[in-house]
């Protein structure tokens, strides 16, 4: 087996290991606040790919220690663009993004080495997800929550912002790309394949790119794309592609996850990921998360079984959430499975 299917091979295997349900970590810009990282800029929590990357690792151990199967790069709001406005030559831009995964990757193999040496242990390897934020999370105005791009944005604008980045991660040799916070057709459309649609050959498969994806949406009325658009019609694309392995959701309001794996069922063969944020809603111009209907640690915990039992397969938490989270999710998962 090579390339994309020993990925995905990988990626089953952790599954089908877990016990049918593999857990993704929680936030990570969270738990980089947490540690009293200030993060409130254009870079958001990729400033500490510069300031901070000890604490980068710390917290990966963190969700580790926690229970993740898998880690989710800091590379979200990572970009050549943000990089280049702060000073950056591109070669220095692409060897942050590498950073990114090395990190991920270094925290990983240190806590599976030391899992190994224990006797009798039945540890798996993690995974590590090479984060790719949508255009929205690059423009930095929320607007990886509404869709709106403005008039100007086409395929080809969107397809340019992504491949560098892309390539770049690729090389560093993450295990999977998670595309987070997609909030509309457009974007999504660029990441998969679809020959006919427009003008759009897609990125993934221009980049022949060797490792599996996953595709995650935003939602604010827990049934559409933040955009309006339909799951319906985003799916029918990302469904052509042999390269995305899995769909989901990613910060979405925890409340609207049951639902939504259900018509993820009934949409795609594809695996099922979810990781919502706590249920507070962020407010892009006054950059702050404002209280609404959350759920804490134990809503989580009792959601968590309900969600793998619709469908999902790889669980975790976003925005808001810690490893204390991703500690109960874990918990209750292997438990009963
Ligand atoms: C996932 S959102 C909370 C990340 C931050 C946002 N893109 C911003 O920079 O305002
Ligand atoms: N994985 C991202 C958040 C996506 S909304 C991070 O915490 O950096
Ligand atoms: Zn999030």
């Amino acid at each position: 087996m090579v390339g994309i299917e020993k990925g995905k091979a990988l990626l089953d295997d952790l599954i089908e290991k877990a016990g049918g349900c593999a857990v993704v970590d929680g936030g990570f810009a969270t738990q980089l606040e947490w540690h009293g990282a200030s993060i409130n800029d254009p870079l958001w929590s990729a400033l500490c790919l510069i300031k901070d990357p000890d604490l980068i690792k710390r917290v990966h151990l963190e969700y580790l220690e926690a229970g993740a199967n898998v880690l989710i790069t800091s590379s979200y709001q990572a970009t050549l663009p943000g990089f280049l406005s702060r000073g950056f030559s591109i070669e220095e831009g692409e060897l942050l993004l590498k950073k990114s995964v090395k990190l991920a990757v270094e925290a990983r193999d240190k806590f599976w080495d030391a899992k190994r040496r224990t006797p009798g242990n039945s540890y798996n390897r993690a995974l590590v997800a090479a984060s790719i934020g949508s255009y929205g999370a690059y423009l930095a105005d929320g607007s990886e929550y509404s869709g709106c791009y403005g008039p100007h944005v086409s395929i080809e604008k969107l397809k340019d912002f992504h491949r560098r980045r892309l390539q770049v991660l690729v090389e560093a040799g993450p295990d999977l790309l998670a595309f987070e916070t997609i909030p509309n057709k457009l974007e999504a459309q660029i990441l998969s394949l679809e020959i006919n649609l427009q003008a759009c050959v897609e990125l993934l498969e221009e980049e022949n790119v060797q490792i599996p994806s996953w595709i995650c949406f935003s939602s604010v009325d827990g049934e559409n794309a933040p955009s309006g658009e339909s799951f319906k019609e985003c799916l029918s694309i990302i469904n052509k592609s042999n390269k995305v392995a899995a769909v989901g959701i990613n910060c979405a309001p925890p409340h609207f996850i049951q639902s939504l794996i259900q018509k993820f069922k009934e949409l795609t063969g594809k695996i099922i990921v979810v990781y919502p944020n706590s249920g507070e809603i962020w407010d892009g111009i006054a950059k702050r998360w404002l209280p609404s209907k959350c759920f804490d640690d134990n809503n989580f915990e009792l959601f968590a079984t309900k969600w793998r039992d619709s469908g999902a397969k790889l669980i975790g938490g976003c925005c808001r959430t810690t490893p204390s989270t991703i500690r109960a999710i874990s918990r209750v998962l292997r438990s009963d499975s």
